[in-house]
């Protein structure tokens, strides 16, 4: 199936590829991407099994338009080059390597994947979780250029452990973080997906941590729980009135009275050429979740 120029990315729901049950589950659930997971969510005792599931689970399909990510363990780990050798050829859409921390890093992973005979279109998708992630992010960012690199995933997790921070509802410890990593994932035109929510039964700060992660710019956010789904899903994609207002936009740079202007007055605001743009990539990421919703 052809990659959309706008896919949508709102719901991203991870997995432990140990848990057949969840895997099967997935084919019915309301997510833009599923990442089954052999890293964290899967013990050390279980990861060759894990790994043979998500084989099994990739190579009979039944996930319809969903991206499918396979997270491996670390190339450092005793499982890395399994999981990448597997995750290379079993029809994922990208792999995700966790705890990356450099530029070098990305080089190693990309030319492990094109050695295990990834096809060419396979992403490489990085957790964003250590400290020396954030201290280099330019140059792991800037790996984008020469490789596969593709997205961003925050691990907020991982990153509360390493600095040994408090998780608050406002996430002041990884503002610095997140906002970085924002700025790097845009500057070199990847995709940006934020940190997980733990607490499940909590909807009320679910809602207000997707409701930050779309205000810092992310397109969407990594869950937990299928239960998570339908709050990402809706923040994360632009709200009728946003889809409205695009269109206003753009009619009104189409029409012939205002050919050749730079800056109009749509619904009382200023609006420049830059708008449009941003205009266009709304109405744009609408038709692609319909499309996505249909299929
Ligand atoms: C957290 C869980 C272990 C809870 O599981 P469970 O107790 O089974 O939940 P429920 O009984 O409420 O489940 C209801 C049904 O939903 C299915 N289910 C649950 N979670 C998932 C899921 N993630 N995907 C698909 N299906 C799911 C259950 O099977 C039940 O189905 P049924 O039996 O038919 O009723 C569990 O939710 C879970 O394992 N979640 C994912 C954990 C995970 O993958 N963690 C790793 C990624 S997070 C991370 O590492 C962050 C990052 O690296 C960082 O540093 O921040
Ligand atoms: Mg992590």
């Amino acid at each position: 199936m052809p990659v959309p120029a706008h896919r949508p990315r709102r719901s991203c729901l991870y997995m432990p590829g140990a848990n057949t049950r969840a895997l099967e589950k997935a084919k019915a659930l309301a997510a833009d991407t599923l990442i089954f997971d052999l890293e964290d969510a899967v013990a050390p005792d279980a990861k060759a099994e894990a790994r043979q599931a998500i084989a099994n689970a990739t190579g009979a399909g039944g996930y319809g338009a969903r991206e499918i990510v396979v997270r491996i363990n670390g190339l450092e780990t005793e499982w890395g080059a399994d999981d990448l050798k597997m995750a290379a050829t079993c029809g994922a859409n990208a792999i995700l390597a966790p705890k990356v921390v450099s530029g070098a890093d990305i080089d190693r992973l990309d030319s492990a994947l094109t050695a295990a005979g990834a096809p060419v279109d396979m992403g490489l998708w990085v957790m964003i979780e250590m400290p020396l992630a954030i201290l280099n992010i330019q140059e792991i960012a800037e790996a984008a250029h020469r490789t596969r690199l593709a997205a961003f995933v925050m691990g907020t997790n991982d990153l509360a452990k390493e600095y040994r921070a408090r998780a608050t509802p406002d996430r002041l410890a990884f503002q610095t973080a997140l906002q970085l990593s924002m700025a790097a994932a845009r500057a070199y035109g990847l995709v940006a997906i934020d940190g997980v929510f733990n607490d499940i039964k909590d909807e009320q700060g679910l809602i207000v941590e997707c409701e930050q992660g779309r205000t810092l710019g992310f397109d969407g956010k990594t869950l937990i729980h299928p239960s998570q789904l339908d709050t990402a899903n809706r923040v994360f994609a632009p709200s009728p009135h946003d889809v409205e207002h695009a269109k206003a936009v753009i009619e009104a740079f189409a029409d012939p009275d205002n050919a050749g202007k730079g800056v109009l007055k749509v619904n009382g605001k200023m609006t420049e050429l830059l708008h449009l743009d941003e205009a266009r990539r709304t109405v744009a990421m609408d038709e692609a979740i319909k499309a996505f919703e249909a299929a």
